[in-house]
């Protein structure tokens, strides 16, 4: 890897995540290949000045939790070997325990927040923006007033742990949360 420049390694990990979320599509009513999601939230870190190995993290962050039930799933390993122990750790920090019941993960990201490393918040941060992005423009479909109020509170606490690596992207998350908010009160 380290004599592939910086944009080889960054299409490198955009196809790489392309191919493992090929099947993959978003929950909203548009339902987005699920590659738009990884994509949109690279291109936040990279207009934010985040460093680069988020910048690829972000790229890969879903392959490792979204592939646990494929026959060839990707694995921690498979990462440090294509795109090294770097990115690959970011995408650790930002890889859910599945075998958990939905609301401890729920807990757990809010808990861990505050300790993850100053990018893996940067990654995380930006995640969260595109999911709020998503919640305003092309909500889940099945997902009632009060789900999508109780996912934007959520996020929001998750964040306040993560706020203080980037204040650019601190800056984006706050407005992004109050497009949100103010999207739930119009549909109230
Ligand atoms: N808002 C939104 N979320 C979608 C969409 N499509 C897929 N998702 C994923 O669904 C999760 C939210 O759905 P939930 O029912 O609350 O949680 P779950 O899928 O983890 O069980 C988000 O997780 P997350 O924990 O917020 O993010 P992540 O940390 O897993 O990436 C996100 O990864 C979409 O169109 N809009």
């Amino acid at each position: 890897m380290d004599q592939l420049t910086s944009s080889a390694r960054l299409m490198r990990a955009a196809v790489f995540a392309a191919r493992v979320h090929a099947g993959h599509r978003r929950k909203g009513a548009a339902a987005e290949p699920y590659v738009n999601h990884v994509l949109e939230v690279a291109q936040i870190l990279a207009e934010h000045g985040a460093p680069e190995d988020a910048i690829l993290a972000a790229l890969l962050h879903d392959t490792v939790e979204d592939s646990d039930t494929d026959p060839d799933p990707i694995t921690h390993d498979r990462l440090v070997a294509e795109f090294g122990a770097e990115v690959a750790g970011l995408v650790a920090e930002a890889t859910d325990d599945k075998s958990l019941p939905k609301e401890s993960r729920k807990a757990l990201q809010v808990r861990h927040a505050p300790g993850r490393t100053p990018a893996a918040k940067m990654l995380k941060l930006a995640d969260k923006i595109s999911n709020l992005r998503a919640i305003t423009a092309s909500p889940p479909a099945g997902w009632d007033h009060a789900r999508r109020v109780e996912y934007v509170g959520w996020a929001g606490r998750v964040a306040a742990g993560l706020k203080g690596a980037n204040l650019a992207l601190d800056a984006l998350f706050d407005a992004t949360y109050r497009d949100a908010i103010a999207g739930l009160a119009r549909d109230a």
